[in-house]
């Protein structure tokens, strides 16, 4: 879906970051408030929707599959849903970009109506692996027919009725819980889903919003047992989606490390089940204010006040990391600026997402002069207590978005530039990172 030109670019910071911005609205809230709204008999609106490659692909999916999709002059967002099961047989194959999230939940819609889909992606989201899906999607009846590894291009045949289901996740993963309660929605009787490891919650906020009878509850052992009613019937809303929290994750440590910064971002999502990049950094020494603590859109948000300030390294606890499973990338820039050693471990989810996070940070880092060591699961970086990296290297971006934006937050904090070969990518999560940067006081080369 990107431009068929890389666009490389190199950001610098010729002084300290100062201003407010607004980082656009959450990517997951954005796809899950399309397919809900979709899936609603009557007019859905959302405000501060993402327009990002990834939310339109879930836009023109559900479009495909029935639904009328409109974006007024104003930025809202209108949407007529088709009702639980009523989704149609889309004419040709699904295009979902690089989007893993759209895919995977999609891959959950599809399967309990009497529909067949095909998935497509680029070369990204054509490596990930989608056999965590496939396993308990066809455990409810859904067929597939996927190319080698249970990798896209792959074909859904959906069941109606499916079978209920009651799972446990072998992975934290909010895409597969999710797959299997949208999946849900349209199969007689209760589908539970067991989560050992809580992760992101948007789902069941949304679906409840929506009216859709859904309980949580915790086992013995501390897991979550989502149990949601099937054949539910949802009714239209208006939804407002908060901004970001992995989006402003990029100015939030850019401003942290670039000295005499002082900068606000508004309206940032703070759900607990996301929101745990805040609570590491303030325990590297960071100074983050949370001001007018709000509820939007059922979400917990704030704005964030933040202001720069030496870091020391930690030993980041496993037990975080579903919380802020986006934000390792760029943690892993601030581990390199500061002082001592950072141990991050329990991050094995990161070699599947748009690229081997793991790999691709560790390689890049060191290309810019960082001291890491990569681990089987996560990372160790032994900080500059400060002092700028030395830079002067070209990174690739391999198609992902957040490594693209931490090399190019990396670039504030060098010596010489630091090239992101390609910043088109940036496009699925995060168009205007560029605009906004700039705002602050950035240059962009
Ligand atoms: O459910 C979601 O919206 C997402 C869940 C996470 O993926 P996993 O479920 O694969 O961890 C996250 O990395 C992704 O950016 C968005
Ligand atoms: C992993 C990500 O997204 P997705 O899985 O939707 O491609 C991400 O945005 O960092």
């Amino acid at each position: 879906m990107h431009a068929a030109a890389p666009s490389p670019s190199s950001f610098s910071a010729p002084g300290a970051l100062r201003g407010r911005i607004r980082v656009p609205g959450d990517k997951s809230i954005s796809h899950r408030s399309l397919m809900l709204s979709a899936l609603a008999v009557g007019e859905s609106r959302v405000s501060g929707l993402l327009e990002g490659e990834d939310v339109l692909a879930t836009a023109a999916a559900m479009r495909a599959m029935g639904a009328d999709i409109v974006r007024g002059d104003d930025g809202l967002w209108r949407i007529h849903g088709v009702g639980v099961g009523g989704l149609l047989q889309p004419g040709q194959a699904l295009d979902m970009g690089n989007s893993g999230t759209s895919t995977r939940l999609l891959m959950g819609l599809v399967a309990s109506h009497p529909i067949t889909a095909t998935f497509i992606g680029d070369a990204s989201l054509s490596k990930r692996p989608m056999g965590r899906v496939i396993e308990p999607l066809g455990l409810m009846g859904a067929e597939f027919t996927a190319s080698p590894g249970g990798r896209l291009p792959l074909m859904v045949r959906g069941l109606c009725p499916a079978v209920p289901l009651e799972y446990r996740l072998p992975v934290a993963s909010a895409q597969v819980k999710s797959a299997i309660l949208l999946a849900g929605l349209n199969t007689p009787g209760t589908t539970r889903v067991i989560e050992p490891v809580p992760t992101r919650d948007h789902s069941e906020r949304m679906l409840r919003g929506f009216g859709a009878a859904l309980e949580v509850t915790e086992d013995d052992d501390g897991a979550r047992i989502i149990a949601l009613t099937g054949e539910a019937e949802l009714r239209p809303q208006a939804i407002t989606v908060p901004g970001d929290p992995s989006s402003a994750a990029f100015p939030l440590v850019a401003a942290l490390l670039v000295p005499g910064s002082d900068v606000v971002i508004e309206n940032v999502g703070i759900n607990e089940t996301r929101a745990g990049l805040i609570g590491v950094l303030r325990e590297m020494g960071a100074d983050i204010a949370l001001l007018h603590e709000r509820v939007v859109g059922g979400e917990p948000v704030a704005d964030l006040h933040v202001r720069h300030s030496p870091l020391s390294g930690i030993e980041v606890p496993p037990s975080v990391a579903p919380s802020m499973i986006d934000e390792f990338p760029i943690l892993f820039v601030a581990s390199a600026l500061a002082s001592g050693r950072t141990v991050m471990r329990g991050l094995d989810e990161l070699r599947v997402k748009e690229s081997d996070r793991i790999a691709v940070m560790a390689e890049g880092l060191s290309a810019i002069g960082a001291r890491v060591e990569e681990l089987p699961d996560g990372m160790v970086i032994e900080g500059t207590g400060g002092d700028p990296l030395a830079g002067g290297a070209t990174i690739a971006a391999n198609l992902d978005h957040r490594i693209a934006m931490s090399f190019a937050v990396a670039g504030l904090v060098s010596r010489q530039p630091v090239i992101v070969d390609d910043m088109a990518p940036v496009a699925t999560s995060f168009p205007q990172f560029t605009t906004l940067m700039t705002s602050l006081g950035a240059e962009a080369a």
